[in-house]
Protein backbone atom coordinates (compact mmCIF):
# COMPACT_ATOMS: atom_id res chain seq x y z
CA UNK A 1 0.00 0.00 0.00
CA UNK A 2 2.89 2.28 0.98
CA UNK A 3 4.64 1.79 -2.26
CA UNK A 4 1.35 2.24 -4.08
CA UNK A 5 0.96 5.35 -2.40
CA UNK A 6 4.24 6.69 -3.23
CA UNK A 7 3.85 6.04 -6.93
CA UNK A 8 1.20 7.79 -7.34
CA UNK A 9 2.62 11.17 -5.25
CA UNK A 10 5.34 10.98 -8.03
CA UNK A 11 3.58 10.85 -10.51
CA UNK A 12 0.79 13.54 -9.57
CA UNK A 13 3.40 15.83 -7.85
CA UNK A 14 5.35 16.42 -10.36
CA UNK A 15 3.42 16.47 -13.29
CA UNK A 16 4.65 19.06 -15.38
CA UNK A 17 3.25 22.28 -15.31
CA UNK A 18 0.90 23.62 -17.84
CA UNK A 19 3.30 25.85 -20.42
CA UNK A 20 3.59 29.41 -19.23
CA UNK A 21 4.10 31.22 -22.74
CA UNK A 22 6.17 34.62 -23.08
CA UNK A 23 6.29 36.87 -26.10
CA UNK A 24 7.95 39.79 -28.00
CA UNK A 25 7.50 41.81 -30.98
CA UNK A 26 10.91 43.38 -32.39
CA UNK A 27 10.46 45.84 -35.66
CA UNK A 28 13.54 45.12 -37.96
CA UNK A 29 13.21 48.92 -40.03
CA UNK A 30 15.59 47.96 -42.74
CA UNK A 31 16.61 50.65 -45.46
CA UNK A 32 14.37 48.60 -48.08
CA UNK A 33 11.35 48.14 -46.00
CA UNK A 34 10.13 47.24 -42.57
CA UNK A 35 9.13 43.32 -41.23
CA UNK A 36 7.36 42.62 -37.54
CA UNK A 37 8.63 39.48 -35.69
CA UNK A 38 6.73 37.92 -33.44
CA UNK A 39 8.69 35.40 -30.98
CA UNK A 40 7.22 32.94 -27.98
CA UNK A 41 9.13 31.08 -25.51
CA UNK A 42 8.00 29.30 -22.08
CA UNK A 43 7.95 31.57 -19.61
CA UNK A 44 10.37 28.60 -16.91
CA UNK A 45 12.84 28.41 -19.67
CA UNK A 46 13.37 31.91 -19.88
CA UNK A 47 17.27 31.21 -19.63
CA UNK A 48 17.63 28.00 -21.58
CA UNK A 49 18.96 27.92 -24.96
CA UNK A 50 17.07 27.72 -28.09
CA UNK A 51 13.89 27.97 -26.25
CA UNK A 52 12.96 31.44 -28.13
CA UNK A 53 10.74 31.05 -31.24
CA UNK A 54 9.47 33.04 -33.95
CA UNK A 55 5.59 32.62 -33.96
CA UNK A 56 4.86 35.01 -36.68
CA UNK A 57 6.59 37.65 -39.71
CA UNK A 58 4.43 40.60 -40.95
CA UNK A 59 6.46 42.71 -43.80
CA UNK A 60 5.01 45.85 -43.80
CA UNK A 61 3.98 47.28 -46.88
CA UNK A 62 6.00 49.74 -48.59
CA UNK A 63 9.29 51.25 -48.79
CA UNK A 64 11.46 51.56 -45.01
CA UNK A 65 10.58 54.31 -42.77
CA UNK A 66 13.44 56.61 -44.09
CA UNK A 67 11.43 57.06 -47.59
CA UNK A 68 9.41 58.60 -45.47
CA UNK A 69 11.32 61.75 -44.31
CA UNK A 70 9.22 63.86 -46.72
CA UNK A 71 6.12 62.76 -44.31
CA UNK A 72 7.32 61.73 -41.26
CA UNK A 73 3.71 60.88 -40.25
CA UNK A 74 3.09 58.08 -42.73
CA UNK A 75 6.27 56.17 -41.45
CA UNK A 76 3.88 55.75 -38.36
CA UNK A 77 0.58 54.85 -39.83
CA UNK A 78 2.55 52.19 -42.70
CA UNK A 79 2.75 49.81 -39.83
CA UNK A 80 -0.48 49.60 -38.34
CA UNK A 81 -1.31 46.65 -40.52
CA UNK A 82 1.37 44.52 -39.24
CA UNK A 83 0.87 45.57 -35.76
CA UNK A 84 -2.91 44.84 -35.63
CA UNK A 85 -1.91 41.76 -36.61
CA UNK A 86 0.42 40.91 -33.70
CA UNK A 87 -2.64 41.77 -31.25
CA UNK A 88 -4.35 39.23 -33.13
CA UNK A 89 -1.32 36.63 -32.70
CA UNK A 90 -0.36 37.55 -29.09
CA UNK A 91 -3.05 36.50 -26.33
CA UNK A 92 -4.98 39.65 -24.77
CA UNK A 93 -3.94 38.81 -21.35
CA UNK A 94 -0.79 38.66 -22.15
CA UNK A 95 -0.14 41.69 -24.44
CA UNK A 96 0.28 44.27 -21.53
CA UNK A 97 3.47 42.25 -20.44
CA UNK A 98 4.60 41.89 -24.66
CA UNK A 99 8.09 43.90 -25.19
CA UNK A 100 8.10 46.10 -28.60
CA UNK A 101 11.15 46.68 -29.78
CA UNK A 102 12.05 48.86 -32.61
CA UNK A 103 15.37 49.10 -34.21
CA UNK A 104 16.00 50.97 -37.51
CA UNK A 105 19.41 50.39 -39.47
CA UNK A 106 21.50 51.62 -42.13
CA UNK A 107 18.60 53.89 -44.35
CA UNK A 108 17.80 55.24 -40.97
CA UNK A 109 21.45 55.78 -40.32
CA UNK A 110 21.81 58.04 -44.07
CA UNK A 111 19.07 59.87 -43.19
CA UNK A 112 20.36 61.23 -39.87
CA UNK A 113 23.92 61.76 -42.29
CA UNK A 114 21.58 63.98 -44.40
CA UNK A 115 18.82 65.62 -42.17
CA UNK A 116 19.47 64.42 -38.26
CA UNK A 117 15.70 66.44 -37.55
CA UNK A 118 14.17 64.56 -40.34
CA UNK A 119 15.15 60.92 -39.00
CA UNK A 120 13.94 62.20 -35.27
CA UNK A 121 10.75 62.65 -36.75
CA UNK A 122 10.30 59.71 -38.49
CA UNK A 123 11.69 57.77 -35.02
CA UNK A 124 9.16 59.58 -33.12
CA UNK A 125 5.93 59.06 -35.46
CA UNK A 126 6.80 55.62 -35.39
CA UNK A 127 7.25 55.35 -31.52
CA UNK A 128 3.94 57.15 -31.26
CA UNK A 129 1.90 54.47 -33.11
CA UNK A 130 3.57 51.38 -31.17
CA UNK A 131 2.84 53.37 -28.08
CA UNK A 132 -1.14 53.21 -28.98
CA UNK A 133 -0.80 49.76 -28.85
CA UNK A 134 -1.52 47.95 -25.41
CA UNK A 135 1.84 46.47 -25.55
CA UNK A 136 4.88 47.44 -23.43
CA UNK A 137 6.88 49.80 -25.95
CA UNK A 138 10.41 49.75 -25.04
CA UNK A 139 11.62 52.09 -27.55
CA UNK A 140 12.14 53.08 -31.35
CA UNK A 141 16.34 53.85 -31.91
CA UNK A 142 18.62 53.54 -35.29
CA UNK A 143 20.78 50.48 -33.77
CA UNK A 144 24.92 50.33 -34.66
CA UNK A 145 26.42 48.88 -37.20
CA UNK A 146 28.30 47.13 -34.46
CA UNK A 147 25.34 46.23 -32.57
CA UNK A 148 23.82 44.81 -36.19
CA UNK A 149 26.33 42.77 -36.71
CA UNK A 150 26.94 41.50 -33.30
CA UNK A 151 23.13 40.80 -33.08
CA UNK A 152 23.11 38.66 -36.11
CA UNK A 153 25.75 36.46 -34.90
CA UNK A 154 23.87 35.81 -31.79
CA UNK A 155 21.03 35.03 -33.67
CA UNK A 156 22.45 32.61 -35.91
CA UNK A 157 24.42 30.59 -33.38
CA UNK A 158 21.94 30.72 -30.56
CA UNK A 159 19.53 29.03 -33.55
CA UNK A 160 21.60 26.67 -34.44
CA UNK A 161 22.56 25.73 -30.86
CA UNK A 162 25.83 25.96 -31.36
CA UNK A 163 26.41 28.17 -27.71
CA UNK A 164 25.08 25.39 -26.16
CA UNK A 165 27.35 22.76 -27.70
CA UNK A 166 30.04 25.04 -26.14
CA UNK A 167 29.02 25.14 -22.92
CA UNK A 168 30.15 21.67 -21.39
CA UNK A 169 33.75 21.16 -20.37
CA UNK A 170 34.56 19.33 -24.05
CA UNK A 171 32.61 22.13 -25.79
CA UNK A 172 35.16 25.01 -24.10
CA UNK A 173 38.01 23.40 -25.56
CA UNK A 174 37.21 23.78 -28.81
CA UNK A 175 38.34 26.66 -30.36
CA UNK A 176 35.98 28.11 -33.13
CA UNK A 177 32.73 25.78 -32.73
CA UNK A 178 30.65 29.45 -33.69
CA UNK A 179 29.23 30.32 -37.52
CA UNK A 180 30.56 33.59 -38.22
CA UNK A 181 27.78 36.00 -39.52
CA UNK A 182 27.59 37.64 -42.89
CA UNK A 183 24.67 39.97 -43.30
CA UNK A 184 23.62 41.29 -46.69
CA UNK A 185 20.92 44.69 -46.64
CA UNK A 186 20.14 47.51 -49.46
CA UNK A 187 22.44 49.96 -47.41
CA UNK A 188 25.16 47.95 -45.50
CA UNK A 189 26.26 44.92 -44.86
CA UNK A 190 28.18 43.04 -41.79
CA UNK A 191 30.78 40.62 -41.49
CA UNK A 192 31.11 39.18 -37.92
CA UNK A 193 33.38 36.27 -36.52
CA UNK A 194 35.07 34.65 -33.69
CA UNK A 195 39.00 35.18 -34.29
CA UNK A 196 41.91 33.81 -32.08
CA UNK A 197 44.39 36.75 -33.95
CA UNK A 198 44.26 40.06 -31.53
CA UNK A 199 41.81 42.75 -33.09
CA UNK A 200 43.82 45.26 -33.83
CA UNK A 201 41.48 48.57 -33.60
CA UNK A 202 38.94 48.58 -30.86
CA UNK A 203 35.94 49.88 -33.11
CA UNK A 204 35.74 46.19 -34.19
CA UNK A 205 36.06 44.17 -31.34
CA UNK A 206 33.44 42.86 -29.14
CA UNK A 207 33.92 40.34 -26.41
CA UNK A 208 31.08 38.09 -25.00
CA UNK A 209 30.24 35.46 -22.11
CA UNK A 210 27.83 33.12 -22.99
CA UNK A 211 26.66 30.74 -21.23
CA UNK A 212 29.85 29.91 -19.43
CA UNK A 213 32.17 30.58 -22.56
CA UNK A 214 33.99 33.26 -23.29
CA UNK A 215 34.27 34.80 -27.10
CA UNK A 216 36.11 37.35 -29.11
CA UNK A 217 34.21 38.61 -31.83
CA UNK A 218 35.38 40.60 -34.67
CA UNK A 219 32.59 42.75 -36.04
CA UNK A 220 32.21 45.44 -39.25
CA UNK A 221 29.55 46.93 -40.59
CA UNK A 222 30.22 48.88 -43.93
CA UNK A 223 27.99 51.45 -44.51
CA UNK A 224 27.10 52.59 -48.59
CA UNK A 225 28.05 48.80 -49.25
CA UNK A 226 24.31 47.58 -48.61
CA UNK A 227 23.49 46.04 -52.47
CA UNK A 228 21.14 48.69 -53.25
CA UNK A 229 23.46 51.74 -52.05
CA UNK A 230 26.26 49.31 -54.04
CA UNK A 231 23.98 49.60 -57.18
CA UNK A 232 23.84 53.56 -56.96
CA UNK A 233 27.17 53.63 -56.59
CA UNK A 234 28.23 51.59 -59.82
CA UNK A 235 25.50 53.39 -61.84
CA UNK A 236 26.80 56.88 -60.84
CA UNK A 237 30.38 56.17 -61.91
CA UNK A 238 29.62 56.16 -65.72
CA UNK A 239 26.89 58.88 -65.33
CA UNK A 240 27.50 60.80 -68.77
CA UNK A 241 27.45 64.64 -68.96
CA UNK A 242 24.88 66.60 -69.90
CA UNK A 243 24.87 65.74 -74.14
CA UNK A 244 24.64 62.41 -73.16
CA UNK A 245 21.77 60.76 -70.80
CA UNK A 246 21.96 57.33 -71.67
CA UNK A 247 24.32 54.64 -69.74
CA UNK A 248 25.34 51.36 -71.30
CA UNK A 249 24.99 49.00 -67.88
CA UNK A 250 26.46 45.63 -68.15
CA UNK A 251 25.36 44.86 -64.85
CA UNK A 252 21.61 44.67 -66.09
CA UNK A 253 20.21 41.89 -68.56
CA UNK A 254 20.11 43.09 -72.45
CA UNK A 255 17.45 44.37 -73.34
CA UNK A 256 16.57 46.20 -69.78
CA UNK A 257 15.93 49.64 -69.53
CA UNK A 258 15.07 52.00 -66.47
CA UNK A 259 14.88 55.76 -66.35
CA UNK A 260 16.62 57.28 -62.99
CA UNK A 261 16.61 60.75 -61.85
CA UNK A 262 20.00 62.33 -61.49
CA UNK A 263 18.41 64.38 -58.14
CA UNK A 264 17.68 60.61 -56.97
CA UNK A 265 20.09 59.30 -57.60
CA UNK A 266 22.32 61.92 -55.99
CA UNK A 267 20.16 62.38 -52.92
CA UNK A 268 21.98 59.43 -50.91
CA UNK A 269 25.44 60.71 -48.78
CA UNK A 270 27.34 57.16 -50.23
CA UNK A 271 27.35 59.27 -53.59
CA UNK A 272 28.62 62.23 -51.86
CA UNK A 273 32.37 61.67 -54.04
CA UNK A 274 31.00 60.71 -57.01
CA UNK A 275 28.68 63.82 -58.13
CA UNK A 276 29.19 65.07 -61.15
CA UNK A 277 27.82 69.05 -61.69
CA UNK A 278 27.16 68.25 -65.47
CA UNK A 279 25.13 65.54 -65.50
CA UNK A 280 21.26 65.73 -66.87
CA UNK A 281 18.32 65.90 -64.55
CA UNK A 282 17.65 62.36 -66.19
CA UNK A 283 19.26 59.34 -67.25
CA UNK A 284 18.32 55.99 -69.27
CA UNK A 285 20.25 52.87 -68.38
CA UNK A 286 20.28 50.29 -71.02
CA UNK A 287 21.16 47.17 -70.01
CA UNK A 288 24.32 44.86 -72.06
CA UNK A 289 24.29 41.86 -70.07
CA UNK A 290 28.08 41.47 -69.26
CA UNK A 291 29.49 39.53 -66.09
CA UNK A 292 32.99 40.64 -67.13
CA UNK A 293 32.65 43.77 -67.54
CA UNK A 294 29.86 44.45 -64.45
CA UNK A 295 32.55 42.62 -61.97
CA UNK A 296 35.19 45.38 -63.58
CA UNK A 297 32.48 48.13 -62.84
CA UNK A 298 31.54 46.75 -59.20
CA UNK A 299 35.16 45.93 -58.34
CA UNK A 300 35.74 49.99 -58.70
CA UNK A 301 33.95 50.43 -55.34
CA UNK A 302 36.54 48.71 -53.08
CA UNK A 303 40.09 50.74 -52.33
CA UNK A 304 42.60 47.61 -51.44
CA UNK A 305 45.31 50.25 -52.29
CA UNK A 306 45.66 52.07 -48.12
CA UNK A 307 46.07 49.89 -44.94
CA UNK A 308 47.14 51.29 -41.99
CA UNK A 309 46.67 47.69 -40.06
CA UNK A 310 48.87 44.43 -40.35
CA UNK A 311 45.63 43.54 -42.74
CA UNK A 312 42.95 44.93 -43.89
CA UNK A 313 39.50 44.04 -46.09
CA UNK A 314 39.41 47.29 -48.43
CA UNK A 315 38.36 51.00 -47.40
CA UNK A 316 41.53 50.50 -44.94
CA UNK A 317 39.52 48.50 -42.23
CA UNK A 318 41.09 46.16 -40.39
CA UNK A 319 40.10 42.28 -41.08
CA UNK A 320 41.84 39.26 -39.45
CA UNK A 321 42.26 36.09 -41.37
CA UNK A 322 38.75 34.40 -42.12
CA UNK A 323 38.34 31.74 -39.80
CA UNK A 324 35.71 29.07 -39.22
CA UNK A 325 32.07 28.58 -41.24
CA UNK A 326 29.69 31.49 -42.22
CA UNK A 327 26.28 31.68 -42.15
CA UNK A 328 25.20 34.20 -44.77
CA UNK A 329 22.21 35.81 -44.77
CA UNK A 330 18.99 38.70 -45.72
CA UNK A 331 19.96 39.75 -49.05
CA UNK A 332 22.75 36.69 -49.68
CA UNK A 333 20.23 34.57 -49.00
CA UNK A 334 17.60 36.55 -51.17
CA UNK A 335 19.96 36.29 -54.09
CA UNK A 336 21.43 33.10 -53.91
CA UNK A 337 18.15 31.56 -52.98
CA UNK A 338 16.87 33.10 -56.57
CA UNK A 339 19.94 31.77 -58.56
CA UNK A 340 19.78 28.74 -57.16
CA UNK A 341 23.35 28.88 -55.43
CA UNK A 342 22.67 27.71 -51.98
CA UNK A 343 23.44 24.05 -52.22
CA UNK A 344 26.52 24.00 -50.17
CA UNK A 345 28.30 21.77 -52.51
CA UNK A 346 28.22 24.34 -55.86
CA UNK A 347 31.83 25.62 -56.00
CA UNK A 348 33.27 29.53 -56.29
CA UNK A 349 33.71 28.46 -59.83
CA UNK A 350 30.21 27.05 -60.82
CA UNK A 351 29.20 29.76 -59.08
CA UNK A 352 30.49 32.09 -61.17
CA UNK A 353 29.34 30.33 -64.19
CA UNK A 354 26.05 30.79 -63.19
CA UNK A 355 26.04 34.16 -62.51
CA UNK A 356 27.26 34.82 -65.72
CA UNK A 357 25.07 32.50 -67.80
CA UNK A 358 22.28 34.50 -65.75
CA UNK A 359 23.87 38.27 -67.03
CA UNK A 360 23.79 36.85 -70.37
CA UNK A 361 20.38 36.20 -70.91
CA UNK A 362 18.34 38.86 -72.83
CA UNK A 363 15.68 40.55 -70.13
CA UNK A 364 12.61 39.43 -72.25
CA UNK A 365 13.28 35.92 -71.46
CA UNK A 366 14.14 36.54 -67.56
CA UNK A 367 10.90 38.68 -67.40
CA UNK A 368 8.85 35.56 -69.51
CA UNK A 369 10.05 33.05 -67.00
CA UNK A 370 9.33 35.12 -63.51
CA UNK A 371 6.42 36.63 -64.39
CA UNK A 372 5.64 36.72 -60.42
CA UNK A 373 8.93 38.24 -59.29
CA UNK A 374 8.84 42.03 -58.38
CA UNK A 375 10.36 43.67 -61.40
CA UNK A 376 12.87 45.52 -59.07
CA UNK A 377 14.51 42.46 -57.48
CA UNK A 378 14.30 40.82 -60.74
CA UNK A 379 15.63 43.58 -63.58
CA UNK A 380 18.82 43.35 -60.17
CA UNK A 381 19.59 39.31 -60.01
CA UNK A 382 22.53 40.16 -62.31
CA UNK A 383 24.34 43.08 -60.20
CA UNK A 384 23.30 41.85 -57.09
CA UNK A 385 25.09 37.75 -58.08
CA UNK A 386 28.04 39.98 -59.26
CA UNK A 387 28.43 42.04 -56.13
CA UNK A 388 27.92 39.54 -53.98
CA UNK A 389 30.65 37.34 -55.73
CA UNK A 390 32.97 40.65 -55.52
CA UNK A 391 32.46 41.64 -51.72
CA UNK A 392 33.01 37.99 -50.65
CA UNK A 393 36.26 37.54 -52.88
CA UNK A 394 37.34 40.64 -53.75
CA UNK A 395 36.49 42.52 -50.68
CA UNK A 396 36.25 40.15 -47.22
CA UNK A 397 38.91 37.60 -48.92
CA UNK A 398 36.98 34.22 -49.39
CA UNK A 399 38.57 32.27 -52.62
CA UNK A 400 38.38 28.84 -53.80
CA UNK A 401 38.96 27.22 -51.22
CA UNK A 402 36.86 28.27 -48.09
CA UNK A 403 33.98 28.98 -50.14
CA UNK A 404 32.47 25.61 -48.91
CA UNK A 405 32.58 27.31 -45.61
CA UNK A 406 29.95 29.43 -46.17
CA UNK A 407 25.87 28.33 -45.85
CA UNK A 408 23.64 30.69 -47.32
CA UNK A 409 20.55 30.67 -44.39
CA UNK A 410 16.70 31.64 -44.92
CA UNK A 411 15.40 30.46 -41.66
CA UNK A 412 17.15 28.47 -38.92
CA UNK A 413 14.53 25.62 -37.46
CA UNK A 414 11.53 28.07 -38.25
CA UNK A 415 13.20 31.50 -37.54
CA UNK A 416 14.65 34.14 -39.75
CA UNK A 417 17.88 34.98 -39.58
CA UNK A 418 18.84 38.32 -38.87
CA UNK A 419 19.72 40.65 -35.85
CA UNK A 420 16.16 41.00 -34.58
CA UNK A 421 16.19 37.71 -32.72
CA UNK A 422 19.67 38.81 -30.90
CA UNK A 423 18.25 41.79 -29.94
CA UNK A 424 15.78 41.08 -28.31
CA UNK A 425 17.70 38.04 -26.78
CA UNK A 426 19.96 40.26 -25.24
CA UNK A 427 17.35 43.46 -24.24
CA UNK A 428 15.17 40.73 -22.21
CA UNK A 429 18.65 39.35 -20.59
CA UNK A 430 17.83 35.98 -22.04
CA UNK A 431 21.22 34.74 -23.01
CA UNK A 432 23.29 34.62 -19.57
CA UNK A 433 26.63 34.69 -18.86
CA UNK A 434 27.02 31.87 -17.09
CA UNK A 435 25.57 28.31 -17.69
CA UNK A 436 22.20 28.55 -15.43
CA UNK A 437 21.12 25.29 -13.25
CA UNK A 438 19.65 22.91 -14.72
CA UNK A 439 18.21 19.81 -12.39
CA UNK A 440 20.28 16.98 -13.42
CA UNK A 441 17.25 14.55 -14.66
CA UNK A 442 14.21 15.65 -17.13
CA UNK A 443 10.80 15.01 -15.81
CA UNK A 444 10.55 11.54 -17.05
CA UNK A 445 13.66 10.40 -16.63
CA UNK A 446 12.29 11.42 -12.52
CA UNK A 447 9.55 9.40 -12.67
CA UNK A 448 10.92 6.63 -14.66
CA UNK A 449 13.83 6.53 -11.39
CA UNK A 450 11.01 7.01 -8.69
CA UNK A 451 8.69 4.07 -10.05
CA UNK A 452 11.89 1.97 -10.69
CA UNK A 453 12.88 2.53 -7.26
CA UNK A 454 9.71 2.04 -5.26
CA UNK A 455 8.99 -1.49 -7.82
CA UNK A 456 12.84 -2.12 -6.39
CA UNK A 457 11.39 -1.25 -2.46
CA UNK A 458 8.57 -3.34 -2.65
CA UNK A 459 10.24 -6.22 -3.76
CA UNK A 460 13.07 -6.03 -1.07
CA UNK A 461 9.64 -5.77 1.41
CA UNK A 462 8.06 -8.34 -0.06
CA UNK A 463 11.88 -10.39 0.00
CA UNK A 464 11.79 -9.86 3.61
CA UNK A 465 8.83 -10.29 4.72
CA UNK A 466 9.00 -14.23 2.61
CA UNK A 467 12.25 -14.45 4.75
CA UNK A 468 11.04 -13.64 8.00
CA UNK A 469 7.99 -16.17 7.65
CA UNK A 470 9.88 -19.07 6.83
CA UNK A 471 10.89 -20.10 10.31
CA UNK A 472 7.37 -19.73 11.37
CA UNK A 473 6.63 -22.76 8.62
CA UNK A 474 9.72 -24.84 10.06
CA UNK A 475 7.66 -24.33 13.65
CA UNK A 476 4.87 -25.05 12.53
CA UNK A 477 6.12 -28.31 10.76
CA UNK A 478 5.07 -27.68 7.35
CA UNK A 479 8.12 -29.21 6.20
N1 LIG B 1 13.19 38.52 -52.71
C1 LIG B 1 14.25 39.34 -52.76
N2 LIG B 1 15.11 39.26 -53.79
C2 LIG B 1 16.18 40.08 -53.84
N3 LIG B 1 16.47 41.00 -52.92
C3 LIG B 1 15.64 41.11 -51.88
C4 LIG B 1 14.48 40.29 -51.74
N4 LIG B 1 13.85 40.64 -50.59
C5 LIG B 1 14.59 41.63 -50.05
N5 LIG B 1 15.65 41.92 -50.82
C6 LIG B 1 16.71 42.90 -50.59
O1 LIG B 1 17.31 42.65 -49.34
C7 LIG B 1 17.86 43.87 -48.85
C8 LIG B 1 17.35 44.03 -47.44
O2 LIG B 1 17.95 45.14 -46.90
P1 LIG B 1 17.35 45.93 -45.65
O3 LIG B 1 17.32 45.01 -44.50
O4 LIG B 1 16.07 46.58 -46.01
O5 LIG B 1 18.43 47.07 -45.49
P2 LIG B 1 19.53 47.39 -44.38
O6 LIG B 1 19.79 46.13 -43.62
O7 LIG B 1 20.74 47.85 -45.14
O8 LIG B 1 18.93 48.48 -43.55
C9 LIG B 1 17.40 44.96 -49.79
O9 LIG B 1 18.43 45.25 -50.71
C10 LIG B 1 16.23 44.33 -50.53
O10 LIG B 1 16.08 44.86 -51.82
CA1 LIG C 1 18.75 44.36 -42.78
Amino acid sequence: MGAVALITTAVVQNKPLPKNMKYGIVLDAGSSHTSVYIYEWPAEKENDTGVVQQIDACKVDGNGISSYAHDPPVAGLSLQKCMDKAREVIPEQQQRETPVYLGATAGMRLLRLNNATLADEVLSSVGSTLRSYPFEFQGARIITGQEEGAYGWITINYLLGNFLENSGWLGRLKQSATFGALDLGGASTQITFVSKKEIESQENSLHFRLYGKSYDVYTHSYLCYGKDQALRRQIAYTIPDANNSTILDPCFNSGYRRNTSTKDLYSSPCIAQQRISTAPSNIEIKGTGNYQLCKQKVEMIFNKTQCTYSQCSFNGIFQPNLEGEFGAFSAYYFVMDFLKLTNEKISLERVKEAVKTHCSRPWEEVLKEFPKIKEKYLSEYCFSGTYILSLLENGFGFNSENWKDISFLGKIKGSDAGWTLGYMLNLTNMIPAELPYSPPLSHGSYIGLMVFFSILLVFIILTCWLSLRKPKCLQKGII
